[in-house]
């Protein structure tokens, strides 16, 4: 098969670098300087105890040819429509895209814009562009979930295994992705409106985190996504992550980069809205972190 990768930094610069040793024909798709020193030195991978080069075919989307029968989005959730859109003519309907991007409407943006297979997903990985050609990944944690289609979560499985990637298949899809998305929601708009790490979150605003996690909840509720049970279960994970851990869209905030602020706290208060609920403490939080960014 022909697999894409769109967006080669932390997330997908680790996938591709792993699924080029599979049978399968992958391009990598990146752009800037990253792309130049993928394409003159190969990709990079840096883990805790080894290091390791592939050399990668990668181009820019403007550069993309022939067909492909799976498409992995790795972008920022805020270049995911321009990017499906870059590489709308080089799908049909029995091509399989996939968004690892945090967030909960991914998916549902990629069936907007295309009629190929979506498939729902989410990933547990730690990892970072460390500089141009270069990802950085710590620890062990590596999990990639999806689900949807049969025929296509097939697929994508038997890929993962050649690659030797841990995925799971989880009964419940939809549940699965906002269980990750509650917790990265909640810490993100913490960590960044405190401006301090998770374990200072849990430890000092510790109320306000609880409730923050009941009002995604509230919004799961309205998708037909019970995820109570993730208020406690993300709780005593934010006590237990190492003290100097925050968020990246807390970093982002700190480097006046661009953030996943819309993702992980504007879009709570806008599905609130639009279902009548209150969610006083994300709003808050969300309209100040608005404020700020633009200051
Ligand atoms: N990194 C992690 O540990 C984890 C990240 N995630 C989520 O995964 C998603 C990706 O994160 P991450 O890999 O860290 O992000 P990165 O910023 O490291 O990587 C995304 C890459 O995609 C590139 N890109 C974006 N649009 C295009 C385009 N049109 N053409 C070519 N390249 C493009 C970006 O280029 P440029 O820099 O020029 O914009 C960047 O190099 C995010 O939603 C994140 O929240 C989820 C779990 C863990
Ligand atoms: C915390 C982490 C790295 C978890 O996977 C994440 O998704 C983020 O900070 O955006």
């Amino acid at each position: 098969m022909r697999i894409a990768i769109v967006g080669l930094g932390g997330v997908g610069g680790y996938l591709a670098a792993s699924l080029v040793k599979t049978s399968h024909k992958v391009a990598g798709f990146a752009r800037g300087e990253h792309l130049a020193k993928i394409q003159t030195s190969g990709l990079k991978i840096v883990e805790d105890e080894k290091e390791w080069q592939v050399n990668l075919c990668a181009k820019s989307l403007q550069e993309a040819d022939g067909y492909f029968d799976i498409v992995i989005f790795c972008v920022k959730s805020y270049d995911l429509e321009e990017s499906c859109k870059a590489i709308a003519s080089h799908i049909d309907s029995n091509s399989i895209l996939i968004s690892f991007s945090n967030g909960v409407s991914n998916a549902d943006l990629l069936r907007e814009l295309s009629d190929a297979k979506v498939l729902e997903g989410c990933i547990y990985i730690l990892s970072h562009i460390q500089q141009a050609g270069v990802i950085c990944k710590k620890g062990d944690v590596f999990a990639a979930v999806f689900g949807g289609d049969k025929d296509a979560v097939q697929k994508l499985s038997s890929v993962f295994d050649e690659a030797n990637l841990r995925y799971k298949i989880p009964s419940d899809i939809k549940a699965a992705v906002w269980k990750k998305y509650i917790f990265i929601s909640a810490f993100a708009t913490l960590t960044t409106y405190y401006d301090a790490n998770i374990r200072d979150v849990y430890e000092n605003h510790y109320n306000e985190a609880k409730a923050l996690l009941r009002e995604i909840a509230e919004v799961a509720q309205t998708k037909g996504v019970d995820i109570y049970d993730e208020i406690e279960n993300s709780l005593q994970t934010a006590g237990k992550v190492p003290y100097d851990s925050s968020t990246s869209m807390h970093l982002d905030f700190k480097n006046r980069k661009r953030d996943e602020l819309e993702t992980l706290s504007g879009y709570i208060v806008k599905e609130a809205k639009r279902n009548n609920i209150e969610v006083p403490f994300m709003e808050k939080m969300y309209l100040e972190l608005q404020k700020r960014r633009i200051s």
